[in-house]
C-alpha cells in the first residue's frame, strides 16, 4: 500500500489530488499530520499545505530515512531553495514549489508511476517465468495430477513444511519435490537428494549426519553430513520406507530439534533444513507392522502429496509421449515422428507399472531403433525388463507370474535379440549391456550375470 502523507489539507492542492492519487494507486490512504501515519516504507509525497510545517516535515523526512524507506517527493507553496535544500538534505528526493512547479511535479509523477508500473511488470513476468519453468516440466493436465500440483503449490510458501510425496516408482516424486523446492523460499538454497535404499545401512548415519575425524577407523578427515550440506534449503529422502529404525529416530530428533550432531561429536550444530521424503511403500501399513516409527510417520505426513500412476492419468500420457518425443529428438538430433492412431491407442491401453520412467525409456529406445513410423512393439517389446512382464492391458504374457528378476532379464534379453534379427552385438549395444552378459542372459547362467 502506497500513501500520501498529507501534513494538513488545503483546498488549494485539491487539482493535484488525483495525480498524487494516481501514483499511490487506488489503495492509498490520506493521512494528516495530526492522524496516524501510514507505513513508512511506502510513503510517496509529503505535502506541507499550510505554512510552518516545514521542520515537522524535517522531522518525518529524518525518521524516513533512518527506517531505510525510499526519498518521498515533497510539495510545498514556498518557492524558497534553502528550504528545499534543507528538506533534501533530510531526506526528501525533491522539492517542489506550488505554483511555479506543477508541471516539473506533474513530470516527475508521471515518470514514477511509469518506473514503478515497469518494476511491477518486470517482477510479474520473473515470476510468470520462474513458474512456468519448474511446474512447466511437469506435463499433465489430468484431475488427480492437477490435484497433486495444487496440493504442491499450497505448500511452496510455507519453507518450513515437512511434506510426504508418495506414489508408485516414476511417477515424478522426484521431479514435484524439486518443484517444491525451486519454487519456494528456499530456492537459493541446496537441494540435496538420497536414495535411502541405494547406501548400506551402516553407512547411513554418517552420510546424514556427518562424523568427527577419529569417530571411526575409516574417519581420517571430519565430514559434514547431508543434513549440513542442505542447511537453508531442501534434503529430498527418497524411500524414506527403507531407512532402519535407528535412523528414522535421529531424523525425527534433527527436526524436532533443528540440530544434527556428527557421529563422534560431543555438540549439535544448528540447521535449517526442509525435509521431502518420498515413498512408494504404504507408510501406514508399515507403521502398523512395526517396521516404520509412528511418531516420525506423522510428522512426515503433516503435508501428504500422492502422484498418481500413469494409468490413471487418462490422456495424460499421450501429451507426455509427444514431450518427450520431441525432446528425445531434439537431444539426438533427429525429426520427432508423429504417433500414429495405432500407437496412441496403444499408449492408452498399457498399465505402465514403470509408470512415466517407463513411457520416457520405451519412447528413447523405440526413437533409436525404429528404421520408420514407431509402432508399439518397438516400445512395448524392445528389452525394458517391466514391459517384458506383460504389462500391456490385455496382452497375453508370456512370463508365469509372479517372474523372478533372471526370468524377466532373459525375456528381455530374447525379445530383443528378435527385434534385431538375432545380432547379438545390435541387441548388446540396444540393452546397454556387453556381449558376454547377453551370452549369459540367453544361456541362463545366471552366476556370472552381474558384471
Ligand atoms: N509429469 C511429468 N512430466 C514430465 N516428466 C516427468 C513427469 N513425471 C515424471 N517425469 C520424468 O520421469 C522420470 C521419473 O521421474 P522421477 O524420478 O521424479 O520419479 P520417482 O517417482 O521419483 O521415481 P522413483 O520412485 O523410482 O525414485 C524422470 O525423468 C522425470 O523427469
Amino acid at each position: 500500500m502506497s500513501t500520501l502523507a498529507v501534513l494538513a489539507r488545503s483546498e488549494s492542492f485539491s487539482a493535484l489530488w488525483p495525480e498524487l492519487a494516481a501514483l499511490a494507486r487506488a489503495e492509498s490512504r490520506v493521512v494528516t499530520a495530526a492522524g496516524e501515519t501510514g507505513p513508512a516504507a511506502e510513503l510517496v509525497a509529503l505535502v506541507l499545505a499550510v505554512a510552518g510545517v516545514e521542520e515537522e516535515a524535517e522531522g518525518a523526512l529524518r525518521e524516513l530515512a533512518a527506517a531505510g524507506a525510499p526519498a518521498p517527493l515533497v510539495v510545498g507553496a514556498r518557492a524558497d531553495h534553502r528550504l528545499a535544500a534543507a528538506l533534501v538534505r533530510a531526506g526528501a528526493a525533491d522539492y517542489f514549489a506550488l505554483p511555479g512547479d506543477v508541471d516539473a511535479l506533474r513530470a516527475e509523477i508521471r515518470d514514477r508511476a511509469a518506473r514503478r508500473d515497469a518494476r511491477a511488470a518486470a517482477g510479474r513476468l520473473e515470476e510468470a517465468e520462474r513458474r512456468a519453468f519448474d511446474f512447466g516440466r511437469i506435463i499433465g493436465r489430468s484431475p488427480p495430477l492437477r490435484a497433486a500440483l495444487d496440493r504442491a503449490a499450497r505448500i511452496i510458501p510455507r519453507g518450513q513444511a515437512t511434506v510426504l510425496v508418495t506414489g508408485e516408482t516414476g511417477t515424478g516424486k522426484e521431479l514435484i519435490a524439486q518443484a517444491i523446492h525451486r519454487n519456494g523460499p528456499r530456492a537459493s538454497g541446496p537441494f540435496i537428494e538420497l536414495n535411502c535404499n541405494a547406501i548400506p545401512p551402516t553407512l547411513l548415519e554418517s552420510e546424514l549426519f556427518g562424523h568427527e575425524k577419529g569417530a571411526f577407523t575409516d574417519a581420517r578427515t571430519a565430514k559434514p553430513g547431508l543434513f549440513e550440506a542442505a542447511d537453508r534449503g531442501t534434503l529430498f529422502l527418497d524411500e524414506i520406507g527403507d531407512l532402519p529404525l535407528v535412523l528414522q529416530g535421529k531424523i525425527l530428533k534433527a527436526l524436532e530439534e533443528k540440530q544434527v550432531r556428527r557421529v563422534g561429536a560431543v555438540r549439535g550444530r544448528e540447521v535449517d533444513v526442509r525435509i521431502i521424503a518420498a515413498t512408494h511403500v504404504d507408510l501406514a501399513a508399515a507403521v502398523r507392522r512395526g517396521g516404520f516409527r509412528e511418531d516420525l510417520f506423522y510428522r512426515l505426513s503433516v503435508i501428504p502429496i500422492h502422484l498418481p500412476p500413469l494409468r490413471d492419468r487418462g490422456d495424460d500420457v499421450l501429451l507426455l509421449a509427444e514431450h518427450f518425443l520431441r525432446t528425445l529428438a531434439a537431444q539426438y538430433g533427429m525429426t520427432a515422428p508423429a504417433l500414429s492412431p495405432t500407437l496412441r491407442r496403444a499408449l492408452m491401453a498399457h498399465s505402465w507399472p514403470g509408470n512415466v520412467r517407463e513411457l520416457r525409456n520405451g519412447l528413447e529406445r523405440a526413437l533409436l531403433l525404429a528404421d520408420g513410423p514407431l509402432r508399439p512393439e518397438d516400445l512395448f517389446h524392445g528389452g525394458d525388463p517391466s514391459s517384458a512382464s506383460g504389462g500391456h492391458r490385455g496382452g497375453s504374457g508370456e512370463l508365469p507370474f509372479p517372474a523372478t528378476l533372471d526370468q524377466i532379464e532373459r525375456a528381455a534379453a530374447e525379445a530383443m535379440l528378435a527385434r534385431v534379427e538375432g545380432n547379438k552385438s545390435a541387441a548388446a549395444d540396444a540393452l546397454g549391456i556387453s556381449r558376454s552378459r547377453l551370452y549369459r542372459l540367453l544361456t541362463g547362467d545366471a552366476e556370472g550375470v552381474a558384471e
